[in-house]
């Protein structure tokens, strides 16, 4: 609650609530929730009250991995699982975020628009270590769900759109694209970083 007086009065930028969540690893509980939409898309990170545009939502919480491990990790686990790591670049080498584990954290359960986001992922550095957070890219309404461009990638449910032809069981045997070609790709670009 103070912080968002002090937000409301523009003592703390977007960065610096980005940051204070990043370092305490709190989500936006009374300004999000989660709830179930259909069984295809699942769940959904929804807003309970209004953000405005460049403001910070929530941050993509996982374990942060290295190239390799990012690697070993996807032999081994389930397409339904793999759907959760997110690439990006990083000082020049490929990093992932793996969210696989269900934390109860809200930034893993977003879904992905590639039409009409509300969000963008962004790599801020918190003590000299990359973090993911989606930011607003628009004034977001209270009841509105939480969305961003998941990048690369031909993700079934966007073959649906297009085709109407992919079932349920498509789904969970679709691949995340490759390391060449970052989910995050958005994240690659400097421009994407925000600097402290
Ligand atoms: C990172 S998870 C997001 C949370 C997920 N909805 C859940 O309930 O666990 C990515 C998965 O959500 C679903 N998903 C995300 N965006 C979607 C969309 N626009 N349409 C349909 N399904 C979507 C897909 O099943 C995808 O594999």
């Amino acid at each position: 609650q103070f912080l968002e007086e002090l937000k409301m009065s523009r003592r703390i930028s977007p960065l610096q609530d980005s940051i204070h969540h990043v370092i305490t690893k709190t989500d936006k509980t009374s300004k999000l929730e989660v709830k179930y939409i259909n069984p295809l898309k699942g769940r959904g990170v929804f807003s309970l009250a209004q953000f405005s545009k460049r403001d910070f939502v929530v941050e993509y919480r996982g374990d942060r991995i290295d190239f390799y491990e990012a690697q070993r990790r996807r032999r081994l686990y389930h397409s339904l699982c793999t759907v959760f790591m997110f690439d990006f670049k990083w000082k020049g080498k490929m990093w992932c975020i793996d969210a696989a584990k269900e934390d109860g954290s809200f930034g893993r359960l977003v879904n992905d628009d590639h039409k009409h986001p509300n969000c963008r992922m962004k790599m801020i550095e918190v003590d000299g270590r990359p973090h993911l957070c989606l930011f607003a890219i628009e004034d977001i309404k209270e009841g509105d769900e939480i969305t961003y461009d998941y990048g690369g990638g031909d993700w079934p449910w966007r073959k649906k759109v297009r085709e109407d032809t992919v079932s349920r069981s498509n789904i969970k045997e679709s691949q995340p694209p490759s390391l060449s070609e970052p989910v995050l790709s958005t994240c690659s670009s400097a421009s994407d970083q925000v600097s402290l």
